[in-house]
């Protein structure tokens, strides 16, 4: 296995990851103090890192380039299949079609800037998805080349952005507790999504082969960096601000302002704004590989051009269409996120494992990931929180927050 796809694929993951999700985590959080926002933060570090493991347990049984859709039907049969491919394309369309619609009017507008010219915001949308498809339709090789130059800038616009604010942080805003209660459960939807990328396993599975050792290793930086950006970006956004202030910012432009003002310096503004870019552009990326190679093994599309073209097809149109002409569709959609994703991450990984594990006699022995039967159930019974929480949010009995 070459080194290098190592690489590469912990910066597909860790680029898929941080994305629209970090953005939303300093406003979510806001009423949670400081500290309690880092024990949610690490709790569900753990969990997502657990689940991709247990992906990886099940990976390892399958062809090289299975996705969701071969899994979940070897292994919970017609119904569990259904799921499987509903929670994958409600999900990753809705995501798909946020990107269009944010990376495209950046696009339009940075285009209109640059060249004095005079696109409308839907030009904008059809440029971004036509690029980034022709990236996708090339293969994974470039997906990962053209990554790397976008997530390293991310980084470094990420320090210089980390080095302007560090001054502002206060510690005695550190020291505040949650606010409410309730405040908790608002804010764990968030940051469970914050951590989402499990629909893009599958991808790097058939990038790098099936070594469970370098794929474990992936998994683990993958999440694992995101990790210690998340925390560094709260100590920041935390630190800087009351949680009142930071409660009342309205939404990102309004936080940005917010820090702008504070900082005297509109430097900071164009920082953000651009490793907010970036950040969509990554998760993009890692998002429209894993749409597009499970249409590619569920609709058995082979590797040639032609058919690469078909794929591309059904992965982008629908998206871009939705970011066209009906944007409160997707918006809509993404209220659903985090219910989505507990399927895809948490309870499909469980169930498949469960299934396999109980057959584990008929297989080879190979890779079990610790934790045993409490830990299956323990994630699963987190998985229904997290829903409960999603829930609650959406018939009013908890704030709504992010
Ligand atoms: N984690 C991504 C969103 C995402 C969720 C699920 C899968 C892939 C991506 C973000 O924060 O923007």
């Amino acid at each position: 296995m070459s080194k290098n796809k190592t690489f590469g694929s912990m910066l597909i993951i860790a680029g898929t990851t941080i994305g629209a999700g970090m953005l939303a985590l300093p406003i979510a959080s806001a009423g949670l103090g400081f500290s309690t926002s880092i024990v949610v933060i690490l709790a569900t570090w753990l969990l997502m890192t657990y689940t991709a493991l247990l992906m990886l347990e099940v990976h390892q049984h399958a062809d090289v380039d299975a996705t969701l859709n071969t899994l979940a039907k070897g292994l919970l049969g017609r119904r569990g299949q259904v799921i499987a491919n509903f929670s994958m394309i409600f999900l990753f369309y809705a995501l798909c079609a946020a990107y269009i619609t944010g990376g495209g009017s950046q696009l339009q507008t940075n285009l209109n800037n640059w060249f004095d010219w005079q696109l409308a915001p839907q030009v904008g949308a059809i440029i971004f998805a036509l690029l980034f498809g022709f990236i996708i339709t090339l293969g994974t090789g470039t997906v990962d080349k053209v990554n790397r130059v976008l997530f390293i800038t991310k980084i470094l616009v990420l320090g210089a952005m980390f080095y302007m604010l560090t001054p502002y942080v206060q510690m005695q805003h550190l020291l505040e507790m949650p606010l409410q209660q309730g405040l908790i459960l608002s804010a764990i939807p968030v940051v469970f999504t914050s951590f989402g990328f499990h629909g893009s396993i599958p991808s790097i599975v058939k990038y790098v082969g099936k070594d469970i050792k370098v794929l474990r290793k992936v998994m683990i930086v993958g999440a694992s960096l995101p990790l210690v950006i998340y925390l560094f970006w709260q100590v920041i956004s935390q630190g800087m601000m009351s949680q009142q202030s930071l409660l009342q910012s309205e939404g990102l432009p309004g936080f940005i302002a917010s820090i702008a003002t504070l900082l005297n310096n509109p430097a900071i503004s164009k920082a953000v704004t651009i490793f907010a870019d970036l950040a969509l552009a990554t998760s993009f990326l890692g998002v429209s590989l894993g749409l597009f190679d499970f249409f590619s093994d569920t609709l058995k599309k082979s590797n040639t051009k032609q058919d690469r073209l078909i794929t591309a097809i059904v992965t982008f149109t629908p998206p871009l269409g939705f970011a066209l002409f009906y944007p409160q569709g997707f918006i809509m959609a993404l209220g659903y996120a985090a219910i989505a994703l507990v399927v895809l991450a948490i309870f499909l990984p469980v169930a498949m494992v469960w299934q396999q594990r109980r057959k584990q006699d008929s297989l080879p022995a190979g890779y079990q990931v610790a934790g045993g039967q409490f830990a299956l159930v323990f994630v699963a019974l987190l998985g229904v929180l997290i829903i409960s929480a999603q829930g609650l949010q959406m018939f009013g009995v908890i704030p709504a927050v992010g």
